[in-house]
Protein backbone atom coordinates (compact mmCIF):
# COMPACT_ATOMS: atom_id res chain seq x y z
CA UNK A 1 0.00 0.00 0.00
CA UNK A 2 2.54 2.43 1.25
CA UNK A 3 6.34 2.79 -0.47
CA UNK A 4 8.73 1.36 2.38
CA UNK A 5 11.96 3.22 1.35
CA UNK A 6 12.18 6.46 3.10
CA UNK A 7 13.39 9.65 1.82
CA UNK A 8 16.37 11.68 3.33
CA UNK A 9 13.77 15.05 3.99
CA UNK A 10 15.09 15.95 7.57
CA UNK A 11 12.68 16.88 10.24
CA UNK A 12 12.99 20.97 11.36
CA UNK A 13 15.78 21.49 14.56
CA UNK A 14 14.62 24.44 17.45
CA UNK A 15 17.27 25.71 19.68
CA UNK A 16 14.79 26.44 23.05
CA UNK A 17 17.80 27.62 24.16
CA UNK A 18 17.71 31.17 26.51
CA UNK A 19 14.04 30.51 26.17
CA UNK A 20 13.81 31.34 30.04
CA UNK A 21 14.80 35.25 29.28
CA UNK A 22 13.59 35.32 25.89
CA UNK A 23 11.85 38.71 25.20
CA UNK A 24 8.44 38.12 23.80
CA UNK A 25 9.48 38.92 19.61
CA UNK A 26 11.83 36.07 20.54
CA UNK A 27 9.46 33.67 22.04
CA UNK A 28 6.81 34.74 19.00
CA UNK A 29 10.02 33.78 16.44
CA UNK A 30 10.34 29.95 18.54
CA UNK A 31 6.53 30.21 18.38
CA UNK A 32 6.48 30.45 14.71
CA UNK A 33 9.13 28.15 14.16
CA UNK A 34 6.85 25.61 15.78
CA UNK A 35 3.74 26.27 14.07
CA UNK A 36 5.40 25.70 10.70
CA UNK A 37 7.02 22.78 12.02
CA UNK A 38 3.46 21.65 13.45
CA UNK A 39 1.80 22.40 10.44
CA UNK A 40 4.18 20.41 8.12
CA UNK A 41 5.56 17.26 9.66
CA UNK A 42 3.71 17.01 13.49
CA UNK A 43 6.78 16.56 14.27
CA UNK A 44 10.56 18.41 15.28
CA UNK A 45 13.52 18.05 17.47
CA UNK A 46 14.21 20.22 20.13
CA UNK A 47 18.08 20.97 21.59
CA UNK A 48 18.61 23.46 24.03
CA UNK A 49 15.56 22.69 26.67
CA UNK A 50 17.91 22.65 29.70
CA UNK A 51 17.32 18.54 30.82
CA UNK A 52 21.23 17.85 31.29
CA UNK A 53 22.80 14.70 29.68
CA UNK A 54 23.70 13.53 32.13
CA UNK A 55 20.17 12.89 33.67
CA UNK A 56 19.78 11.11 30.09
CA UNK A 57 22.54 8.99 30.22
CA UNK A 58 21.49 7.63 34.17
CA UNK A 59 17.94 6.96 32.79
CA UNK A 60 18.80 4.88 30.14
CA UNK A 61 20.91 2.98 32.49
CA UNK A 62 18.69 2.34 34.98
CA UNK A 63 16.15 1.23 31.69
CA UNK A 64 19.12 -1.30 30.53
CA UNK A 65 19.48 -2.90 33.74
CA UNK A 66 15.59 -2.88 34.32
CA UNK A 67 15.18 -4.85 30.92
CA UNK A 68 18.53 -7.03 32.08
CA UNK A 69 16.36 -8.34 35.08
CA UNK A 70 15.34 -12.06 34.48
CA UNK A 71 11.36 -12.18 33.32
CA UNK A 72 10.71 -13.85 36.46
CA UNK A 73 11.65 -10.55 38.33
CA UNK A 74 10.06 -8.03 35.49
CA UNK A 75 6.73 -10.08 35.47
CA UNK A 76 6.50 -9.79 39.64
CA UNK A 77 5.66 -5.70 38.52
CA UNK A 78 3.75 -6.69 35.59
CA UNK A 79 1.32 -3.52 34.56
CA UNK A 80 -1.84 -5.64 34.84
CA UNK A 81 -1.20 -6.09 38.81
CA UNK A 82 -1.65 -2.53 38.75
CA UNK A 83 -4.88 -0.32 38.37
CA UNK A 84 -3.15 2.46 36.94
CA UNK A 85 -1.24 0.99 34.07
CA UNK A 86 1.89 0.88 35.45
CA UNK A 87 4.80 -1.15 35.36
CA UNK A 88 6.05 -4.08 32.62
CA UNK A 89 4.66 -5.02 29.38
CA UNK A 90 5.63 -7.77 27.87
CA UNK A 91 7.34 -8.24 24.26
CA UNK A 92 4.61 -8.45 21.86
CA UNK A 93 2.18 -7.10 24.22
CA UNK A 94 0.66 -4.07 22.43
CA UNK A 95 -0.92 -3.95 18.76
CA UNK A 96 0.02 -0.18 17.51
CA UNK A 97 -0.81 -0.72 13.95
CA UNK A 98 -4.48 -2.94 13.79
CA UNK A 99 -4.03 -5.66 11.49
CA UNK A 100 -0.20 -6.23 12.13
CA UNK A 101 1.36 -8.71 14.07
CA UNK A 102 2.04 -7.37 18.18
CA UNK A 103 4.95 -4.71 18.43
CA UNK A 104 8.13 -6.36 18.87
CA UNK A 105 9.00 -4.16 21.87
CA UNK A 106 8.72 -4.37 26.05
CA UNK A 107 8.28 -1.68 27.77
CA UNK A 108 7.50 -0.63 31.44
CA UNK A 109 5.06 2.09 32.15
CA UNK A 110 6.23 5.04 35.28
CA UNK A 111 3.45 8.01 36.37
CA UNK A 112 3.55 10.90 38.96
CA UNK A 113 4.21 8.81 42.76
CA UNK A 114 0.28 10.04 43.88
CA UNK A 115 -0.83 8.75 47.14
CA UNK A 116 -4.29 6.96 47.57
CA UNK A 117 -5.63 10.40 49.56
CA UNK A 118 -4.54 12.21 45.87
CA UNK A 119 -8.36 13.74 44.56
CA UNK A 120 -7.50 11.92 40.86
CA UNK A 121 -6.64 8.81 42.90
CA UNK A 122 -9.63 8.90 44.61
CA UNK A 123 -11.81 9.56 42.08
CA UNK A 124 -10.17 6.67 40.68
CA UNK A 125 -9.15 8.64 37.28
CA UNK A 126 -7.51 6.79 34.88
CA UNK A 127 -4.00 5.81 35.14
CA UNK A 128 -3.90 7.42 38.46
CA UNK A 129 -2.48 5.11 41.24
CA UNK A 130 0.41 3.77 42.64
CA UNK A 131 3.97 2.95 40.27
CA UNK A 132 4.93 -0.88 40.79
CA UNK A 133 9.25 -0.72 41.37
CA UNK A 134 11.50 -3.53 40.74
CA UNK A 135 12.78 -4.34 44.35
CA UNK A 136 16.47 -4.75 42.17
CA UNK A 137 16.51 -1.56 41.39
CA UNK A 138 16.47 1.17 44.60
CA UNK A 139 17.79 3.77 42.09
CA UNK A 140 14.70 3.86 39.88
CA UNK A 141 12.34 5.34 41.42
CA UNK A 142 13.81 9.03 42.85
CA UNK A 143 15.82 9.32 38.94
CA UNK A 144 12.19 8.46 37.38
CA UNK A 145 10.15 10.59 39.91
CA UNK A 146 12.53 13.87 39.09
CA UNK A 147 12.53 13.03 35.48
CA UNK A 148 8.85 13.19 35.13
CA UNK A 149 8.90 16.72 36.80
CA UNK A 150 11.20 18.04 34.99
CA UNK A 151 9.72 16.79 32.04
CA UNK A 152 6.44 18.07 32.77
CA UNK A 153 8.02 21.76 33.55
CA UNK A 154 9.34 21.77 29.90
CA UNK A 155 6.10 20.69 28.50
CA UNK A 156 3.80 23.13 30.31
CA UNK A 157 6.50 25.63 28.45
CA UNK A 158 6.41 23.99 25.26
CA UNK A 159 2.53 23.96 25.24
CA UNK A 160 2.78 27.86 26.07
CA UNK A 161 4.59 28.49 22.25
CA UNK A 162 1.81 26.18 21.21
CA UNK A 163 -0.76 28.59 22.55
CA UNK A 164 1.24 31.57 20.59
CA UNK A 165 1.63 30.05 17.54
CA UNK A 166 -2.06 29.42 17.21
CA UNK A 167 -2.46 33.08 18.16
CA UNK A 168 -3.87 32.69 21.42
CA UNK A 169 -2.66 33.69 25.09
CA UNK A 170 0.30 32.24 25.97
CA UNK A 171 -2.47 30.83 29.39
CA UNK A 172 -4.80 29.38 26.62
CA UNK A 173 -3.55 25.51 27.95
CA UNK A 174 -3.20 26.33 31.48
CA UNK A 175 -6.30 24.67 32.49
CA UNK A 176 -5.27 21.82 30.15
CA UNK A 177 -1.41 21.73 31.94
CA UNK A 178 -2.89 21.73 35.56
CA UNK A 179 -2.39 18.24 37.34
CA UNK A 180 -1.97 16.38 34.39
CA UNK A 181 -1.55 12.86 33.07
CA UNK A 182 2.06 12.51 32.05
CA UNK A 183 3.33 9.45 31.80
CA UNK A 184 7.27 8.05 30.93
CA UNK A 185 7.71 4.17 29.17
CA UNK A 186 11.21 3.01 28.84
CA UNK A 187 11.11 0.92 25.80
CA UNK A 188 13.46 -2.12 24.48
CA UNK A 189 13.79 -3.37 21.08
CA UNK A 190 15.53 -6.24 19.84
CA UNK A 191 16.79 -6.13 16.52
CA UNK A 192 14.41 -6.62 13.82
CA UNK A 193 14.49 -10.29 13.11
CA UNK A 194 16.04 -11.64 9.70
CA UNK A 195 12.56 -13.50 8.38
CA UNK A 196 10.17 -11.65 10.49
CA UNK A 197 6.26 -12.18 9.96
CA UNK A 198 4.65 -9.90 7.23
CA UNK A 199 4.33 -6.43 8.57
CA UNK A 200 5.79 -7.49 11.72
CA UNK A 201 8.15 -4.57 13.61
CA UNK A 202 9.19 -2.73 16.73
CA UNK A 203 6.10 -0.34 17.06
CA UNK A 204 3.34 -0.43 14.24
CA UNK A 205 2.74 2.99 12.28
CA UNK A 206 0.49 4.66 14.84
CA UNK A 207 -0.57 8.28 16.28
CA UNK A 208 -0.01 9.06 19.70
CA UNK A 209 -2.78 9.67 21.97
CA UNK A 210 -2.69 12.75 24.05
CA UNK A 211 -0.50 16.30 23.90
CA UNK A 212 2.71 16.70 23.30
CA UNK A 213 5.35 13.30 22.95
CA UNK A 214 8.87 14.22 23.69
CA UNK A 215 11.00 11.22 22.73
CA UNK A 216 14.68 10.19 24.10
CA UNK A 217 16.47 7.82 21.65
CA UNK A 218 19.59 6.12 22.38
CA UNK A 219 22.34 5.67 19.44
CA UNK A 220 20.28 3.55 17.49
CA UNK A 221 17.83 4.59 14.56
CA UNK A 222 14.67 2.95 14.15
CA UNK A 223 11.83 5.54 14.07
CA UNK A 224 10.57 6.83 11.28
CA UNK A 225 7.74 9.36 10.40
CA UNK A 226 5.38 9.36 7.18
CA UNK A 227 5.34 12.87 5.52
CA UNK A 228 2.23 13.81 3.60
CA UNK A 229 3.98 15.42 1.40
CA UNK A 230 6.22 13.23 -0.19
CA UNK A 231 3.81 10.08 0.67
CA UNK A 232 7.43 8.33 2.17
CA UNK A 233 8.14 7.55 5.70
CA UNK A 234 11.30 9.60 6.82
CA UNK A 235 13.83 8.92 9.20
CA UNK A 236 14.25 10.13 12.18
CA UNK A 237 16.96 9.37 13.42
CA UNK A 238 18.82 10.12 17.11
CA UNK A 239 20.57 13.17 17.66
CA UNK A 240 22.51 13.41 21.09
CA UNK A 241 20.96 15.49 23.62
CA UNK A 242 18.18 15.64 21.95
CA UNK A 243 14.31 15.32 22.22
CA UNK A 244 11.73 14.66 19.13
CA UNK A 245 8.71 15.89 20.26
CA UNK A 246 5.55 15.28 18.46
CA UNK A 247 1.46 16.57 18.30
CA UNK A 248 -0.80 13.78 19.94
CA UNK A 249 -4.38 13.33 18.88
CA UNK A 250 -5.67 16.12 21.02
CA UNK A 251 -3.88 18.93 19.67
CA UNK A 252 -5.06 17.55 16.41
CA UNK A 253 -8.33 17.68 17.41
CA UNK A 254 -7.97 21.05 19.08
CA UNK A 255 -7.03 22.59 15.23
CA UNK A 256 -9.13 20.59 13.14
CA UNK A 257 -6.20 18.76 11.70
CA UNK A 258 -4.19 21.99 11.25
CA UNK A 259 -1.49 20.12 13.03
CA UNK A 260 -0.69 16.88 12.61
CA UNK A 261 -0.97 13.99 14.63
CA UNK A 262 1.35 12.08 12.37
CA UNK A 263 2.05 8.06 11.84
CA UNK A 264 5.41 6.88 12.83
CA UNK A 265 6.68 3.61 13.65
CA UNK A 266 9.91 1.69 14.80
CA UNK A 267 11.74 -0.73 12.74
CA UNK A 268 14.86 -1.75 14.65
CA UNK A 269 17.26 -2.37 11.95
CA UNK A 270 20.39 -1.17 13.95
CA UNK A 271 21.22 -5.02 14.32
CA UNK A 272 21.56 -4.09 18.57
CA UNK A 273 19.33 -3.81 21.17
CA UNK A 274 17.33 -0.47 20.85
CA UNK A 275 16.58 1.41 23.75
CA UNK A 276 14.12 5.02 24.14
CA UNK A 277 12.27 6.81 26.65
CA UNK A 278 8.86 8.94 25.42
CA UNK A 279 7.64 10.88 27.84
CA UNK A 280 3.69 11.48 27.11
CA UNK A 281 2.37 14.66 28.18
CA UNK A 282 -1.54 14.23 28.02
CA UNK A 283 -2.76 16.62 29.96
CA UNK A 284 -5.68 17.32 32.50
CA UNK A 285 -8.62 14.06 32.45
CA UNK A 286 -11.64 16.29 32.28
CA UNK A 287 -10.54 18.95 30.05
CA UNK A 288 -12.60 19.15 27.14
CA UNK A 289 -11.31 18.50 23.84
CA UNK A 290 -12.88 20.14 20.96
CA UNK A 291 -11.86 22.29 17.60
CA UNK A 292 -10.67 25.64 19.13
CA UNK A 293 -13.66 28.56 16.90
CA UNK A 294 -9.94 30.40 15.42
CA UNK A 295 -9.07 27.43 14.26
CA UNK A 296 -11.64 26.47 12.13
CA UNK A 297 -11.48 28.45 8.87
CA UNK A 298 -14.15 29.55 7.36
CA UNK A 299 -16.87 27.00 5.67
CA UNK A 300 -14.82 24.30 7.44
CA UNK A 301 -16.47 21.91 9.70
CA UNK A 302 -15.11 20.71 13.00
CA UNK A 303 -13.75 17.21 11.68
CA UNK A 304 -14.14 15.35 15.45
CA UNK A 305 -16.45 15.79 18.29
CA UNK A 306 -15.78 17.01 21.34
CA UNK A 307 -14.83 14.54 23.79
CA UNK A 308 -12.51 14.63 26.66
CA UNK A 309 -8.63 13.66 27.67
CA UNK A 310 -10.07 10.67 29.93
CA UNK A 311 -12.66 9.56 27.29
CA UNK A 312 -10.25 9.78 24.64
CA UNK A 313 -7.29 8.38 26.89
CA UNK A 314 -9.49 5.28 27.53
CA UNK A 315 -10.72 4.56 23.57
CA UNK A 316 -7.19 4.48 22.88
CA UNK A 317 -5.87 2.21 25.72
CA UNK A 318 -8.61 -0.15 24.59
CA UNK A 319 -8.08 -0.33 21.03
CA UNK A 320 -4.45 -1.05 21.21
CA UNK A 321 -4.44 -3.65 23.91
CA UNK A 322 -7.60 -5.23 23.49
CA UNK A 323 -7.96 -7.45 26.08
CA UNK A 324 -4.39 -7.35 27.56
O1 LIG B 1 10.61 4.25 20.44
C1 LIG B 1 10.37 5.12 19.63
O2 LIG B 1 11.24 5.64 18.94
C2 LIG B 1 8.95 5.59 19.42
C3 LIG B 1 7.97 5.08 20.42
C4 LIG B 1 6.58 5.54 20.15
O3 LIG B 1 6.26 6.03 19.10
C5 LIG B 1 5.55 5.43 21.21
O4 LIG B 1 5.82 4.78 22.25
O5 LIG B 1 4.46 6.00 21.03
FE1 LIG C 1 4.38 7.05 19.29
Amino acid sequence: MKPQNTTSTTLPIIDLSGYQQASKTQKQELAMAIGEACREFGFFYITGHGIEESLQTQLFSESAKMFKLPLESKLKVHKKLSKANRGYEPLKNQTLEAGAPPDLKEGFYIGFEHNAEHPMVKANKFNFGQNQWPVELPDLKPLAIHYLNTMTTLCEELMSLVALSLNLSEAYFNDFCHDPLATLRLLHYPPQPINPQENEKGCGAHTDFGGLTLLLQDENSGLQVWSNKTNNWIDAPPIKGSYVVNIGDMIARWTNDQYRSTLHRVINKSGGERYSIPFFFSGHLDHEVKCIPTCLLEHEQPKYPPTTVEKHMIEMYQKTYGDK
